[in-house]
């Protein structure tokens, strides 16, 4: 029996089953053996390629749209009118036989827009040309269904049922059901609400006719059986499509009203050339695609040839757009200038993430220099000490503590109060008023405040703002993989060296956070939007604060924190281990604040602790669909912070709590060694045996300068070395509390991250390579205590096109 016939077969038997909760498990199986026969008639026959002959053509422009429809509804008419090329178009049915690409110029861009054959009742079954019609509107971004607006309504339905059979979802979203397939631990059956059509049997029994026996499964809505299926398929296409009703001509305006009133759908006539032009309107929008315009430094944007980018063609970003003009570019990218809607002010810096809108501007700021080699995030200061040297021989210190006159000026500003004092006649002092104005000009010229000159702009201090909704987040334990834990450290970002930037930076931070969680804080309402300019503004003002020498002089900060730095012993110099304290209070002060903010969202009963049931998983975990971040929202996490016990974590449990690795809580330490064995354990016997070890553990805590031999041979040598000494009590097996001692190398902990910038800002100011800090070393290099906060490019602030 063949394949459609196999079809026909449970179609009839479906249609023979009475519809009630007792047939509901029967039908619903049912459902998920049509569906697997109508993939396997999708699939090629073996040794043909793709679409089909004269079908394949070649992707042009920025987007691809399809039109389809019945025989003879005026597909090849509309091609026609709308591009200019000629398709064939005539009063007989199956006129188009191949499919013709036209190209439509709207907007500044390029659509590709495809006409193909007339398809049938049955097409999805491979009857007419329908199967490569089929395939060909899968490759284009949006399909226009073109109808016959003088023929039944029910055409529209036939066709959407034969899309639908071939896996093509017309103008809905993918469901909202995570699934996973695993190897082992059967199925894990969950729901975020309420489910009315889906029960876990039902839902068993789907996979079990997929022959699936481990997987996850969550519902996010209340899906139906079909949207199950779809999912555990994964080749559906969602897809936009718009109604097209043509010939209004030849029907009454009564109809043409109640057609065009219908979702999703545009009413025309290609004779009479109606409507075309909100047709095309409306194609535009659907296709969401956003021009990006690029603006060289210095000049006018580019106009005429925009980068035209699309959520389902590679996303919107700013990387995006990066890749999109060289794939090489995207490394030399330090910032991105935006002006347009999706920019909060102009210019705004964005980062690569940053989401770009339609008719947005764009200046790209390359890095200086490349920057290769070095780890983690002191990668980009590995060849700073020559860059800051290099500055400081060209210009002195804006900042050194009382700027030194030049020797005349010295001179004759010294003799000019002494005269004054005399009290001398008053020709003298007209005079001395012409030498004291000649002066004051030369100071002014002299001062690097005046505004004529140009701006010193190596030598401004720049705030971070470095708010990120995902900062605060509890790590993991699957971020202990040695690719999440280099990324971690990439992102972990410099602790800043002085407590007044420090607090200036959070007060920004804090009113970002603010903003994000605003609806959770103080109920639905409008986000505070407006504040967005008064912020920057703000922003620019604290910037001049810390950059007016007279009210923040770098040089007296640093004496002034060098004794409450230099303690332990108080000897005039500030070592590598006092350094490293010094970071480490400012990097707890830093995460306690971030934890306070967060207890905010949690502390729903304001009490000043926070409960399991208060801490419901965030809302970007509710949301991921990586896997693992379900796996470790689970109570024992919770439990091990709590140090006392009571059901409850205050302040300092909770910031233990998100930050296991740093706690000094040895229930905490325990379970995140449990974790990190669970996760490595393959064969659950709770311990870790060499192979274990050596495929999940041995590149995260293997010491990279120690191995030059790479081979396999030699890395189980070197593996069964660590294995060894990690294995305290010799029985051949790691258990949890041998693997404690490089709990560290998997979570790099702040201390880490403390002693790594302790040491690279000693490398850069230790002149006398004594290993450690005197006042005036930290006083003449104040920029590397301060370079986190270091602005190279001040300048690219000033291109004003657009103010
Ligand atoms: N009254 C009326 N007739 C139209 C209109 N648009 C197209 N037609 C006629 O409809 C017939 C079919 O047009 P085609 O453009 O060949 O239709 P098609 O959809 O490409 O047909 P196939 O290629 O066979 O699938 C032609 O005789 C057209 O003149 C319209 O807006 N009004
Ligand atoms: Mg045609």
């Amino acid at each position: 029996m063949g394949i459609i016939e196999k079809i026909k077969e449970i179609e009839a038997e479906m249609a023979r089953t009475q519809k009630n909760k007792a047939t509901e498990y029967h039908l619903g199986q049912l459902k998920a053996k049509i569906a697997k026969l109508r993939t396997q008639l999708l699939e090629p026959p073996k040794g043909s390629s793709g679409a089909g002959e004269g079908f394949e053509v070649t992707k042009f422009g920025h987007g691809r749209v399809a039109l389809i429809g019945f025989p003879s509804v005026g597909k090849s008419t509309l091609l026609t009118l709308l591009t200019g090329t000629h398709s064939e178009a005539a009063s007989y049915e199956f006129t188009t036989l191949t499919c013709i690409p036209g190209i439509i110029n709207y907007n500044d861009t390029k659509i590709q827009l495809l006409d193909l054959p007339g398809i049938i009742e049955g097409a999805s079954e491979g009857k007419g040309r329908g199967r490569q019609v089929i395939a060909v509107s899968k490759s284009s971004d949006i399909v226009l269904m073109v109808l016959d607006a003088s023929k039944s309504e029910g055409h529209r339905q036939i066709l959407t049922k034969e899309l639908e059979a071939v896996g093509l979802r017309l103008n809905k979203r993918p469901p909202q059901i995570y699934f996973k397939k695993k190897k082992t631990g059967g199925i894990s059956f969950n729901s975020t609400v309420a489910l009315t059509h889906v029960d876990e049997k039902l839902c068993y029994q789907i996979l079990h006719e997929y022959k699936i026996h481990n997987a996850e499964v969550l519902f996010r809505e209340d899906a139906t059986v079909d949207d199950l299926i779809d999912v555990i398929e994964g080749n559906r296409k969602y897809m936009k499509c718009i109604y097209v009703y043509n010939k209004i001509d030849v029907i009454g305006i009564d109809d043409v009203d109640k057609l065009a009133r219908q979702p999703n759908s545009v009413v025309i006539s290609c004779n009479l050339k109606l409507n075309l032009d909100r047709l095309l309107a409306r194609m535009w929008e659907e296709m969401g695609l956003v021009r990006v315009y690029t603006k060289p430094q210095g000049q006018q944007p580019d106009f005429t040839d925009p980068v035209v980018l699309s959520t389902d063609r590679g996303g919107c970003t700013v990387e995006d757009f990066c890749n999109h003009i060289h794939r090489s570019l995207i490394k030399d990218v330090k910032y991105v200038l935006v002006w347009g809607t999706s920019a909060r002010h102009y210019p705004q810096h964005c980062g690569l993430a940053h989401v770009l809108h339609d008719e947005d501007v764009v200046q790209i700021v390359k890095k200086k220099e490349r920057e290769d080699g070095g780890r983690g995030r002191f990668k980009s200061h590995s060849t700073a000490p020559a860059r800051i040297s290099d500055r400081e021989k060209k210009a002195p210190l804006k900042t050194y503590l009382s700027p030194p006159l030049p020797p005349p000026l010295a001179s004759l500003s010294l003799s000019l109060s002494l005269s004054f004092m005399a009290k001398s006649s008053a020709s003298v002092l007209v005079i001395y008023v012409a030498v004291a104005l000649f002066l004051l000009f030369l100071l002014a010229s002299y001062s690097p405040k005046n505004p004529n000159l140009p701006r010193q702009h190596h030598r401004r201090l720049k705030l971070r703002s470095n708010f990120s909704s995902v900062s605060s987040s509890p790590p993991s334990p699957s971020s202990s993989s040695s690719a999440a834990a280099a990324a971690a450290s990439l992102e972990h970002s410099p602790i800043p060296f002085d407590p007044v930037i420090a607090s200036l930076e959070r007060r920004f931070e804090d009113r970002e956070w603010e903003r994000e969680h605003y609806a959770s804080l103080h109920g639905d309402g409008d986000k505070p939007g407006k504040e967005s300019l008064t912020e920057w503004e703000d922003f620019m003002k604290a910037e001049e604060y810390i950059n007016d020498e007279d009210r923040f002089n770098i040089t007296d900060r640093i004496a002034l924190l060098f004794p409450k730095i230099d303690v332990a012993p108080a000897d005039g110099f500030v070592s590598s281990d006092e350094l490293t304290e010094w970071n480490l209070q400012q990097a707890a002060r830093e995460s306690m604040h971030r934890t306070e903010r967060e207890m905010d969202l949690y502390d729903k009963d304001r009490d000043g602790f926070v409960s399991f049931q208060e801490y419901e998983p965030p809302s970007w975990v509710r949301g991921s669909d990586d896997n693992s971040s379900v796996g470790w929202w689970r109570q024992e996490h919770f439990n091990a912070a709590d140090m006392d016990g009571n059901g409850l974590l205050n302040k300092t449990e909770f910031n233990d709590f998100l930050h296991p690795a740093d706690s000094k809580n040895p229930k905490l330490i325990q379970w995140l060694c449990k974790e990190e064995l669970r996760e490595r354990d393959k064969d659950r016997d709770g311990k870790l045996n060499f192979l274990e070890f050596l495929n999940g553990l041995y590149d995260s805590v293997r010491d990279l300068n120690e191995v030059h031999d790479h081979s396999d041979a030699m890395t189980v040598v070197h593996g069964k070395k660590i294995f060894e000494q990690l294995d305290l009590d010799g029985d051949g097996f790691l258990s949890e509390a041998e693997i404690e001692p490089v709990l560290g190398k998997l979570h790099p902990s702040e201390h880490y991250y403390a002693k790594e910038q302790a040491n690279y800002v000693i490398s850069l100011a230790d002149e006398d390579k004594d290993g450690r800090l005197s006042l005036k070393e930290m006083t003449e290099h104040p920029y590397a205590f301060y370079s986190t906060i270091f602005n190279e490019e001040e300048d690219d602030f000033y291109h004003d096109e657009f103010r």
